[in-house]
């Protein structure tokens, strides 16, 4: 006799997915007819805890997998026998992943092995190069080809899933939930400033000059990219007029590329990681961002702030052709000289400062909730 409830089990590791992934967790967790189980793989240790506290997530299952040093073929084999073997004994009806870390990318492997059924939250970005961003392009392919259940962003999303052959009742679009969980944050904070009030005291140092806040860690910038925006920070930090805000990605490899090219200056502000509430504080301070992050592409045009996407490509040319973002690369030259576009050409700056959310409504979690229900509603024999 099957289930009354049926049971959904969710995988993620890194802090990412745990930021897009709460308000889903929150959605589902509503409904009666669902149980969930939350799988974290600890991909991304400190950063995943830093969002499970605040988000009040405790997990069911922690595999904490994380080691120093790790392959990804040996991260990926771990993940799937652990996985793996947390599937044999919980015994979901269905597995969600979201985006395309290698966690998200196991946990669906795992699941079709046991011909489980997959959804994927954030289905459909492609880039169209499988070497940028690596391994993630890869990734989101592979989750797509065994997932049966597509939530997409945005209609571009969904079209390159059609484009795959991927049937079109099982693509929804959806918008992203990155959105839900900025919305709402963004909320949090008002009604409670002390969520971030770890950002007051740069705030009031940092005061009369306009802030670029800069992110990077990408792994395709790990090796020329981060030298060349450092030199090239280290430049527009020689105006009087502006402060860099840059909380650094715990890669060691980062942090040691800026120890040597740039140097400690009283307009340069490195932090370490900041928590979700105290990030977002910092986008709404900022006049300009930096950065090659996937989330910030989207958050930013939200917020209505001037992005300067540090890639070569993107797959979230919405944020583009929205006038909000524009992809810059990683010369030293370019950055320098978009910045000081911005900063010179209140006309070119004004362009860029319209809010827009091409992403998502904030309203995606339960939008995904609801079909996640229903399909059990309608594949479920009477
Ligand atoms: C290749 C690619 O694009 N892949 C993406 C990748 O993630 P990413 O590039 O977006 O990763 P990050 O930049 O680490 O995270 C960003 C989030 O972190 C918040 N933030 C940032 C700095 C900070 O100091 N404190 C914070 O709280 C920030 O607001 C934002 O929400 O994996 C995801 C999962 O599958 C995918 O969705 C997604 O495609």
């Amino acid at each position: 006799m099957g289930r009354i409830r049926k049971k959904l089990f969710i995988v993620f590791g890194t802090r990412p997915e745990a930021i897009k992934l709460f308000p889903v967790i929150r959605a589902l967790s509503n409904s009666p007819e669902l149980e969930t189980v939350t799988c974290v793989t600890g991909q991304h240790r400190g950063l995943l805890d830093q969002v499970l506290g605040i988000a009040g997530i405790r997990p069911d299952i922690d595999l904490n997998l994380m080691m120093h040093g790790q392959s990804l073929d040996s991260l990926s084999a771990r993940l799937l026998l652990a996985i793996g073997a947390e599937l044999d004994r919980a015994q979901p009806d269905r597995v969600i992943v979201q985006g395309d870390t290698v966690s998200a990318m196991a946990g669906a492997l795992a699941a079709h092995y046991r011909r489980i059924p997959v959804s994927h939250v954030e289905a459909g970005l492609r880039s169209g190069d499988l070497l940028q961003p690596w391994p993630e392009e890869a990734n989101r392919r592979i989750i797509a080809a065994l997932a049966d259940q597509h939530f997409a962003p945005t209609r571009a999303a969904a079209a390159a899933l059609r484009a795959e052959n991927i049937a079109s009742e099982n693509i929804h679009v959806t918008g992203n939930t990155v959105i839900d969980a900025l919305f709402e944050t963004r909320q949090r904070i008002r009604a409670d400033p002390s969520l971030a009030a770890g950002l007051a005291g740069i705030a009031r140092a940092l005061a009369g000059q306009r802030i670029v806040l800069v992110t990077s860690h990408r792994r395709e910038n790990l090796d020329a990219g981060i030298a060349a925006i450092a030199s090239a920070l280290a430049r527009i930090a020689t105006r009087p007029d502006v402060a860099v805000l840059f909380p650094v990605h715990p890669n060691p490899v980062i942090g040691s590329v800026l120890d040597t090219l740039l140097p400690a200056h009283p307009r340069i502000v490195r932090t370490e990681p900041l928590d979700y509430p105290h990030f977002i504080r910092a986008l709404e301070l900022a006049d300009i961002v930096l950065s090659d992050s996937g989330g910030v592409q989207e958050e930013a045009p939200a917020l209505g702030k001037p992005l300067l996407v540090l890639r070569e490509t993107t797959e979230r040319a919405e944020g583009i052709a929205a006038g909000t973002a524009r992809l810059v690369g990683t010369c030293t030259d370019r950055i320098v000289e978009e910045v000081c576009r911005l900063l010179d050409e209140p006309a070119a700056y004004a362009a860029m400062a319209q809010a827009h959310s091409p992403f998502g409504d904030g309203q995606a979690a339960s939008r995904i909730a609801a079909l996640i229900r229903n399909s059990f509603n309608t594949s479920v024999p009477p």
